[in-house]
């Protein structure tokens, strides 16, 4: 798979039958009373770990499913784990960790099962949980001299990388590989020659980030080309007021966010384009410069849609504050054009050294816990969908995004109105550069500048 293919724009009939599954959700929430509001908005804590802890028990010589994406499989189900702040059993652990390094070619770099070719994106997802398993034994296990010799070896002659020996070359394989080498501490200038050429061609007209040059916008390969720029530190050299035009389009009616223009909405882009915003809000300093270009009329934009989720969807609802865990203190509500605080001062879209988000983080939030999560345990892309791995990981990542969002820096709790439904609901910080959980990461970062 080198990159999506051209964009089929979904039909009205399958855009509204999402838009009808969703307002009847949201339509009998809105009529419910405040205590079972509050109910429904629990996240079921204890299903989802007993879904996370049966999937990684199934990991064995027999587990065949998906049989190239093992290490892939660890990572959403560890750091799902870890967002939930939970851990697994010492002895489950230690098989974890046994079973990547099986994992690891002779040669450097990891494979999707023992024996197979070694591959970026099972790299990266190996790395990432063997970091959020964070022990000495787990982090020791890494071969980073090999995985600095893989990665070299990956690196084509214009500077973009590729995922395999002879593979596709995209975004995806340069943030994998940037990710890989930043957080095991050995980026230097060889790895990073001209990567930023390479992503900045990717850049389309519309302000995203596509796989691979020529290729259409989408929210994955905006996310990976965004933080790998930031990794390299030439982000600034990226059209920054388009790319924030772009993203901030994609959250749809119904609070969750889509992939690429005119497609459905789906969990797992809480995380593609929900980190996006984490990214521009925590890494880029300057930001504030480049968003002055964006005017009212473009902040317009995320205003109108996400008012009709509240005239089309809610209708009855008295408003999120109703249903937030506090009185929504950090609510802020938007009309006309401009984000109102709820004190009813006018605010600029952007305001540097600010603390609110891009995005409606409570919209979002909304969608996670009442369309995309299967009450029996796991998480999926839309109410009609059966739950996965994948997107349990991506739906927990972008939920702990969005309730993280408000906060002033990352070391700060959340205000209990940035938290939708029971405060109970938070989850873990992350670092939304290699969506690993933050505790986890700063481990990994004093283990590698150690080692
Ligand atoms: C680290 C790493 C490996 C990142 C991957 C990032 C990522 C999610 C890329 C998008 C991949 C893809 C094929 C999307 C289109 O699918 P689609 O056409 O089925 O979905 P759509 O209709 O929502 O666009
Ligand atoms: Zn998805």
């Amino acid at each position: 798979m080198a990159s999506i293919s051209s964009n089929e724009t979904v039909t009205q009939r399958e855009q509204s039958m999402v838009l009808e599954d969703v307002k009847l959700i949201y339509t009998i929430f809105a009529d419910v009373p405040p205590k079972t509001k509050l109910l429904l908005l629990e996240l079921h804590r204890d299903n989802h770990m007993e879904y996370l802890l049966s999937g990684l028990q199934q990991l064995g010589p027999s587990f065949c499913v998906l049989d190239a994406n093992r290490p892939w499989i660890c990572y959403w189900i560890l750091h799902s784990i870890a967002l939930l702040g939970e851990s697994i059993a010492t002895g489950l652990e230690d098989r974890t960790i046994d079973f990547l390094s099986r994992c690891q070619d002779p040669d450097g770099g990891y494979g999707g099962g023992p024996g197979q070719m070694p591959h970026l994106a099972t790299t990266y997802a190996a790395v990432n949980s063997l970091i959020t398993l964070g022990d000495e034994k787990s982090l020791s296990s890494i071969d980073r001299d090999k995985i600095y010799r893989f990665l070299l070896s990956m690196k084509d002659s214009n500077g973009a990388f590729r995922m395999h020996d002879a593979g596709e070359m995209d975004v995806r394989a340069c943030y994998t590989a940037i990710s890989v080498a930043s957080v095991l501490n050995i980026l230097d200038n060889e790895l990073v020659r001209d990567v930023g050429n390479y992503i900045l061609s990717c850049q389309t007209y519309e302000g995203g980030i596509s796989g691979e040059p020529g290729s259409e916008a989408h929210g994955g390969y905006t996310f990976c080309g965004l933080a790998t720029m930031i990794l390299i530190n030439e982000v600034d050299r990226l059209d920054l007021a388009t790319l924030l035009d772009w993203v901030v389009f994609r959250q749809g009616v119904e609070g969750g966010f889509q992939g690429r223009t005119n497609k459905l909405v789906d969990g797992c882009y809480s995380f593609w384009q929900g980190g996006i915003f984490a990214l521009l809000q925590r890494f880029h300093t300057i930001i504030g410069e480049s968003m002055t270009l964006l005017d009212a009329g473009q902040a317009n934009c995320a205003d109108s849609s996400l008012t009709t989720v509240e005239s089309d969807i809610s209708d009855g609802e008295e408003s999120l504050d109703g249903i937030s865990s506090s009185d929504g203190e950090a609510c802020v509500t938007q009309q006309g054009g401009r984000i109102i605080s709820k004190g009813g001062d006018e605010a600029c879209f952007f305001q540097p050294g600010g603390r609110e988000p891009l995005f409606n983080s409570i919209a979002l939030q909304r969608y996670i816990l009442l369309c995309s999560q299967d009450s029996g345990g796991g998480l999926k892309d839309k109410p009609q969908k059966g739950r996965d791995h994948y997107h349990t990981c991506y739906c927990l990542s972008g939920l702990s995004v969005s309730q993280h969002c408000w906060s002033k820096d990352e070391d700060s709790s959340p205000l209990p109105g940035a938290v939708l439904g029971p405060y109970f609901n938070l989850l873990e910080p992350i670092n939304p550069i290699h969506n690993v959980v933050l505790e986890r990461y700063r481990e990994a970062q004093e283990f590698f500048t150690r080692a």
